[in-house]
């Protein structure tokens, strides 16, 4: 029996460093977990020439080329951490036809093709570890397909963006605005290549609709889940929703109905006590509601070198045992794979209810309160209250804010399509939906 197994690792930046750390640190902890010695044989990066660091120094092949992974007959697993689209799937693409067994945190492929390489896998009966691909080190892929197996998930609330909740975070603590706090977050290796992936919540929403469609057991096409980031959000909207006892935050939303489901990324309006309200800085938590389990909170570093590094490995490590056993689990991928059974549609965001918080732009003159308040009428909308500032100017523009009851969606956006194109209401009014979990 193979005592070592072979790692390749394609893609030396943020998570392509963690993922060595981890390995090289722990061989010993693995080792004793495992039996297997996970051996680094060759690390590709485009720049590998160029870097120069000291876990590095113990690895053999340093190449810029990642065919000398994915077609080197003495890598079992091939680590791609390159991001992106293309190359990156060609690569996955590559390594399976190869047969070798594949670990990967990219979820922006996965989420877009992830039924063309999972069923490859499936055909080339090899394994697809994802782990870092949601929720950065924190177990929760892992926790979806196998701790709640015996569960029908009917609701997932995430936090499952590092750089959102770290600029959320900033916002509120600092009062500083988004565009300020961004250059941290990327220097501390937290935003993606492209960080309007991150404030304008598609990274957020790759990762939904990977846990929704394990979860549900059914296909989310990426391009139906609603996404809305938080780049309209100002200082303003995290004072006023302190004022009113909440806090705002970039939520994941899934939920199963009878016959269909929601599955959706906002910023949301939630209580300052709720349990994902505590959630601050880099961290993600990802709240599961099912049937028989009831509810459960996983926490953790949701992105960052050694967090997904952590998970990255926790993946090689799952193969790894698998190959021991010679059972492999292949690492089942429900919602993935031509074995799911059910197709839900994606209900429309404009038909969900909700409470929303309104902040509008407006003129400060007498009757303009009012106007607002009778277009919102119009459209059905009650007012659960609104809250104006106590000293202005006339002529200045300030902020109005109302806070409704329930509503649909429709009838807000109508109502705000009504008043933004009127001549008492001055900049877009920023929209956001209230959520009790
Ligand atoms: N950063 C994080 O906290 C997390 C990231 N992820 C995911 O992990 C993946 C990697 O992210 P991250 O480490 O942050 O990204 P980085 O940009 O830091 O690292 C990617 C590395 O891959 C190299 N590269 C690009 N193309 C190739 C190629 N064709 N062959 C070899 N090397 C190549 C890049 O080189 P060059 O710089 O020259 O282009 C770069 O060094 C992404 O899918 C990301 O979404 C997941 C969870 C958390
Ligand atoms: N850019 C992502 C990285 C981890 O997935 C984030 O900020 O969460």
């Amino acid at each position: 029996m193979k005592k070592s197994i072979n790692v390749g690792i394609i893609g030396y930046g943020t998570v392509g460093r963690g993922t060595l750390e981890v390995l090289l640190d722990n061989k010993d902890v693995i080792k004793d977990k495992t039996g297997f010695t996970l051996n680094v044989k060759t690390v590709a990066d485009l720049k590998i020439e160029e870097i120069e660091d000291d876990y590095l120094e113990n690895v053999t092949n340093k190449t810029t080329d990642a065919y000398d992974v994915i077609n080197d007959k003495e890598i079992d697993i091939v680590i791609e951490l390159i991001g992106g689209y293309s190359p990156a799937k060609t690569f996955i693409m590559d390594s399976i036809a190869n047969k070798k067994h594949v670990v990967t945190a990219n979820k922006a492929l996965l989420a877009v093709d992830g039924q063309d390489i999972f069923q490859a896998a499936e055909e080339n009966n090899v394994c697809l570890g994802f782990e870092g691909s949601v929720g950065g080190g924190i177990p929760v892929i892992r926790v979806l397909k196998e701790d709640l197996a015996a569960n029908n998930v009917k609701e997932i609330y995430g936090i499952i963006n590092g750089t959102a909740n770290y600029i959320l975070t900033k916002m509120e603590e600092e009062e500083k605005e988004f565009a300020d706090v961004l250059i941290d977050a990327q220097s501390l290796g937290y935003a993606e290549a492209d960080p309007t992936f991150d404030v304008e919540g598609t990274d957020t929403a790759h990762k939904i609709s990977i846990l929704s469609s394990i979860a549900f057991n059914t296909v989310v096409p990426f391009e139906n889940v609603f996404v809305e980031g938080i780049s309209n959000i100002k200082c303003v909207d995290v004072e006023f929703a302190k004022k009113l006892g909440c806090k705002i935050k970039l939520l994941a939303i899934a939920k199963k109905n009878d016959n269909d489901i929601e599955v959706r990324v906002h910023p949301t309006i939630i209580p300052h006590n709720y349990i994902l309200s505590k959630v601050q800085d880099v961290f993600n938590a990802v709240y599961f509601v099912s049937d028989k389990l009831d509810r459960t909170i996983h926490y953790g570093r949701g992105a960052g070198s050694l967090p997904t590094g952590s998970a990255v490995v926790s993946d090689i490590i799952t193969i790894a045992r698998d190959m021991k056993c010679k059972c492999p689990s292949r690492v089942p991928v429900l919602g993935f794979t031509k074995e799911y059974k059910s197709y839900f549609p994606v209900k429309d965001i404009n038909d969900i209810e909700s409470a929303f918080y309104l902040r509008f732009s407006a003129e400060d003159k007498p009757g303009v309160l009012s106007k607002i308040a009778g277009v919102l009428g119009k459209y059905n909308i009650s007012i659960n209250s609104a809250i104006q500032p106590s000293q202005t100017s006339p002529g200045e523009i300030v902020p109005l804010v109302f806070m409704t009851y329930e509503t649909i969606g429709r009838n807000v956006k109508n109502a705000v399509d009504e008043l933004d194109n009127s001549d008492f209401v001055r900049d877009k009014t920023v929209v956001i939906r209230v959520e009790g979990i």
